[in-house]
């Protein structure tokens, strides 16, 4: 009699090399089967527009691969909650494995999913794998979650010192797949791909989502790019970032294949690889901040911003501000990149985010919406993390007073005006919107609001 299958689940971890289930699956020896469940789940936020259209071409590339080595990928969608069990039952699975993932609604499907595996004498086992630590092994010295970033990042170090990230595993080199593995969905009847209108063509220029595209960009970052990134990493017009964040997001490489690739001993990055992997750490410090505050993209962190007046929203503002039509140039620069190719450099988020939150008196919660669907990295921790960090609501925020002066950062950071001639052509001409609102008094009147938050 054949062995009993092992359903790997895949979920936010779109790859071969260094996945902890998908490794362990390959060690139980027997036949295997690839899951992916688009899960429809009333308890998990909906998908935005750019990363449906990633994950379509990210699974496509799965698919491939896993095919590649002799597998199957099984495509399903509905609840993952009924879908995995159900499915476990049918294939007479002995094992179901998947990697970790951390929101709370994420959390609870996988315990119950787990429990009732277990319960019908399954093999069910997560495993840590796309963060550098787990977000609860990072604590203050009373077992507290950090709140601020330095000394999480400190105690971090401290600990991967002793105790390195997770060495990457290798990529199986062949899968066994099940002789008759049950049919599943056609990846195109999902409808992930923008049609009409297709929006999606300077995506389709800028990225090569799947594993594939993750490596090379990583070779490519640490063979060039990262060369000057302590410097030039807050200049917009340059392309010195690595790029990796919607790789990131999809698990198509993990913050531990980045680790150890940088600190490969042939390489000697000084202090541009030190602070690329502190921004890593910002990634783990945001989940870490997930886990400790599961409400993190809905509610305020700190509760005395509950008692911000924000004003009616003015909704000619907020379409000026999406349409990168604001007449402030860096603004509408950055709203532009966004549009067209779903990312943006991160200081011009932090510029474009301060400003709605506090030129326009705009709740962060409409910003982190708007970069939720239009993000080809929208990540369940960063982007409300980094929205309540600028709006002043979150962990570790930067003071309310240090608000960004677009003007100001534009002679510091695009000094000849590169970027922003590349996203609004039409800058000094005539077609060139009046700036909306005026920028000195509008921060005036944020100080002024912020009067009812202070000191509570
Ligand atoms: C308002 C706002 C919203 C944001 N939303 C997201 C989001 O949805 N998804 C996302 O991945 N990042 C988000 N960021 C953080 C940051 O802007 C992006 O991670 C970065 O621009 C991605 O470019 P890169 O991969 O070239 O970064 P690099 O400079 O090459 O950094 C390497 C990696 O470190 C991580 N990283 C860097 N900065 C941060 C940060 N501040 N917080 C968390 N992780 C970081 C990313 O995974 C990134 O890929 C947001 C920042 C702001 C201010």
């Amino acid at each position: 009699m054949a062995a009993a299958p092992t359903i790997v689940w895949f979920r936010d971890d779109l790859r071969l090399a260094d996945n902890p289930a998908l490794h362990a699956a390959v060690e139980l020896d027997a036949p295997i089967l690839c899951l992916f469940v688009l899960d429809d789940s009333e308890a998990l936020r909906s998908l935005g527009g750019a990363s449906r259209w990633w994950l379509h071409n990210s699974l496509e590339a799965l698919g491939d691969d896993i095919r590649g080595l002799g597998g199957t990928l099984l495509l399903r969608s509905g609840s993952a909650a009924t879908i995995v069990p159900e499915l476990a039952h049918s294939v007479g699975a002995g094992a179901v494995l998947w990697n970790r993932r951390y929101g709370a609604a994420e959390r609870e499907i996988d315990a119950g999913i787990k429990s009732e595996l277990k319960e019908a004498g399954l093999d069910a086992r997560s495993f840590a794998a796309n963060l550098l630590a787990e977000p609860w092994e990072i604590v203050t010295g009373q077992g507290q979650p950090y709140s601020v970033f330095t000394p999480f990042w400190k105690a971090s170090l401290q600990r991967h010192a002793a105790n390195p990230p997770r060495h990457p595993l290798p990529a199986p080199t062949a899968l066994t797949a099940m002789a008759e593995p049950p049919s599943g969905d056609e990846l195109g009847s999902w409808n992930l791909l923008p049609t009409k209108p297709d929006w999606a063509a300077g995506l389709r220029e800028q990225w090569t989502p799947g594993e594939a595209g993750a490596d090379a960009r990583l070779a490519e970052f640490l063979d060039d790019g990262v060369t000057g990134y302590a410097e030039d990493r807050d200049f917009p017009a340059q392309p010195s970032t690595s790029g990796l964040s919607p790789h990131l997001r999809f698990g198509e490489i993990s913050s531990p294949q980045i680790w150890h690739a940088a600190r490969d001993g042939r390489r000697h990055l000084g202090d541009d690889g030190a602070t690329f992997l502190k921004e890593l750490g910002w990634r783990d410090f945001a989940y870490h901040c997930l886990f400790a505050f599961p409400d993190l993209a809905t509610r305020n962190w700190r509760q005395a911003f509950d008692r911000f007046p924000w004003p009616d929203v003015d909704q000619d503002a907020f379409d000026a501000w999406t349409a990168g039509r604001t007449g402030i140039p860096l603004v509408d620069a950055g709203m532009r990149e966004l549009w067209a190719t779903g990312t943006m450099h991160n200081r011009i988020r932090m510029v474009t985010a301060s400003f709605l939150t506090k030129n326009l008196l705009i709740h962060w919660k409409l910003g982190e919406d708007w970069f939720w669907d239009t993000l080809v990295d929208a990540d369940p921790a960063s982007n409300p993390f980094n929205w309540q960090w600028v709006a002043g609501s979150g962990f570790d925020a930067s003071p309310y007073f240090r608000i960004f002066n677009p003007e100001r950062q534009r002679e510091r950071f695009d000094a000849d005006d590169a970027y922003i001639k590349r996203w609004v052509p039409e800058f000094g001409t005539p077609d060139y919107p009046e700036p909306i609102v005026d920028l000195g008094e509008t921060r005036q009147a944020a100080l002024a609001a912020y009067e009812q938050v202070k000191g509570a």
